[in-house]
């Protein structure tokens, strides 16, 4: 892989680069960074997790004049919480050459949107709807905008978007430089590409799965009631750093996140009916580790990155492949592994199914943890736990009691007795969850997209041959900070002041549910 400097970027630009942790390029960046950087027109394709947004975004930043005091580059996204996150790793590489980003989404006071344009952004980030009402309020022109990004964009068609792009694009000067980036290659999409961009390179980096390769994956087949047991189980044997548990409804979610909560998991649950500020807040928690349990709907599949996140758990099967790769790419970024388990009814097997086929990937069956299983599990980090205040802490205090206790009893009875207080025993709380129908095989939803499109071989690509043994130039993955946890998990709900009024709020979270039974999802 080339390193960044291979590229001739400005020294401001590298600089904000090695800050950020970055040292090799990804494959998709390899590709299309040097022909971004010529202004090329492109469509990208890769796996998740693999750097698509700075992919865009270097050659992006690099070539913006800081002197400019107009709107010259528009980024477009689906959703609210991509807009703010894309908007972040914009900010920060173009943070040395003082480039302003600014983004642009429903649900924020418009107020306070009209004030921070005021400012002269450069880039605008947004989500097409607000973006929108900007152009109709004159509180946003397009005249002057040299380069125009579509990130998600076949998310961005699936969401009813197009007339709003096209309206979008068809404002901005023709004479630009477009890049378009796209999970899969549906006939919309072509349609979208051939009408905007101008003799396109198309980047893929086409893998032989369609999932990235860091993340292991398994199934388990558990009866509906099961379910529950068996997600404790596995978190008290795995112990993950940050998990994402994904229900398929709104209330599975809520008695999910409630049911965990009783007995004694830190977790939140995260899906659209929560207000901005609630789920702000969830976003927040869960970026700064103050839950390890994030439950949410696929509101939180697509693009989301959170580093850190070590498991994914489909508690309900997805209905569709695509949404299975981006719910499970929400762990295995950046190099790093992941793990991602499935909850499989005995009816829902066929459909598993149908999802290794189209993701050309076997999902190997796993057993259910037994409870000896899980209760070692626990065990283990109880010891973990003891053992890290013994390497860190001197324990003056407490050695007085410690030598009188052993001087009276068996030390191993001791200290079993201690693990088993510090252990917890499982609060014996009654759990019962509103079973949900199981997913039928191969059924396709309503086809929505209009598209008629194959399901089938519909990715792009990724990490190339990267196996899960190696991080990004054969180092570990875990050479990349944390990511702060401020302000990268807006989550916005409601458009204010949107030309829709309050019935139609199309910048609202993906629902990649049936339609048929729109409200309870997402
Ligand atoms: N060259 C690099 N070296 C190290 N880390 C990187 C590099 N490029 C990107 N990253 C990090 O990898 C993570 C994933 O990147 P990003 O969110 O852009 O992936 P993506 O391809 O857009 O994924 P998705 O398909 O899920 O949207 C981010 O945390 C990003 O900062
Ligand atoms: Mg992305």
């Amino acid at each position: 892989m080339k390193t960044f400097q291979e590229f001739g970027l400005e020294p401001k630009v590298l600089r904000a680069i090695t800050e950020m942790g970055f040292e090799e390029s990804t494959p998709i960046q390899e590709k299309t960074i040097p022909l971004a950087l010529e202004g090329r027109d492109l469509i990208g394709q890769a796996q998740t997790g693999t750097g698509k947004t700075a992919a865009f975004g270097v050659p992006l930043v690099n070539k913006i004049d800081v002197n400019e005091d107009r709107i010259v580059a528009l980024v477009m996204c689906p959703t609210r919480e991509l807009a703010i996150q894309v908007a972040e790793e914009i900010g920060k590489l173009g943070r040395f050459k003082g480039i302003r980003s600014l983004p642009i989404y429903g649900g924020q006071d418009i107020v306070k949107q009209i004030r921070a344009l005021k400012k002269k952004p450069q880039i605008i980030i947004g989500t097409p709807g607000r973006l929108l009402d900007h152009i109709n309020r004159k509180t946003i022109k397009l005249d002057d905008v040299q380069t125009v990004v579509l990130d998600e964009a076949d998310e961005m068609l699936d969401m009813g978007f197009m007339d709003d792009i096209q309206s979008i694009l068809g404002l901005v000067p023709q004479n630009r430089h477009t890049m378009l980036f796209s999970a899969t290659m549906p006939p919309n999409i072509q349609k979208l590409a051939n009408q905007f961009l101008t003799n396109p390179e198309h980047v893929s980096v086409i893998p032989k799965q369609v999932s990235a390769p860091l993340i292991e994956q398994a199934y388990i087949e558990v009866h509906e009631k099961q379910k529950f047991e068996a997600l404790s189980r596995l978190i008290d044997i795995e112990a993950p750093e940050l998990a994402i548990v994904f229900g398929r409804t709104k209330r599975r979610v809520d008695e999910l996140t409630e049911a965990l909560q009783k007995r004694g998991y830190s977790a939140e649950g995260l899906h659209g009916d929560l207000s901005q500020n609630q789920r702000d807040n969830v976003m927040r928690k869960f970026r700064d580790g103050t839950i390890d349990v994030l439950v949410a709907t696929d509101v939180a599949a697509r693009g989301l990155d959170v580093s850190g996140v070590t498991h994914v758990v489909n508690f309900d099967l997805p209905q569709d492949p695509e949404s299975y790769v981006h719910r499970i790419g929400r762990t295995g970024r950046a190099g790093k592994e992941g793990t991602a388990w499935t909850f499989v009814t005995p009816r829902e097997i066929d459909h598993l199914h149908f999802i290794e086929k189209v993701t050309r990937h076997r999902i190997p069956k796993k057993p259910l943890p037994s409870l000896a299983e899980a209760l070692e599990g626990k065990q283990k980090v109880t010891a973990e736990r003891i053992i890290d205040v013994m390497d860190k802490e001197m324990q003056n205090e407490f050695k007085g009691m410690a030598i009188q206790l052993l001087e009276q009893y068996d030390s191993v009875n001791l200290l079993a007795a201690a693990l088993k207080l510090l252990t917890g025993e499982k609060k014996e709380v009654e759990i019962e969850l509103t079973p949900e129908d199981p997913i039928r095989a191969k059924k396709r939803r309503p086809d929505i997209r209009n598209s008629g499109r194959k399901v089938e071989g519909r990715y792009g690509s990724g990490w190339g041959d990267r196996r899960r043994d190696g991080g990004y130039g054969g180092r570990g993955g875990d050479r990349y900070p944390r990511r702060d946890g401020d302000n990268r998990g807006g989550y916005s709900r409601g458009r204010d002041g949107g030309r829709d009024g309050g019935g139609r709020d199309r910048d609202r979270d993906r629902d990649r549910a049936p339609r048929s039974n729109e409200e309870t999802f997402v």
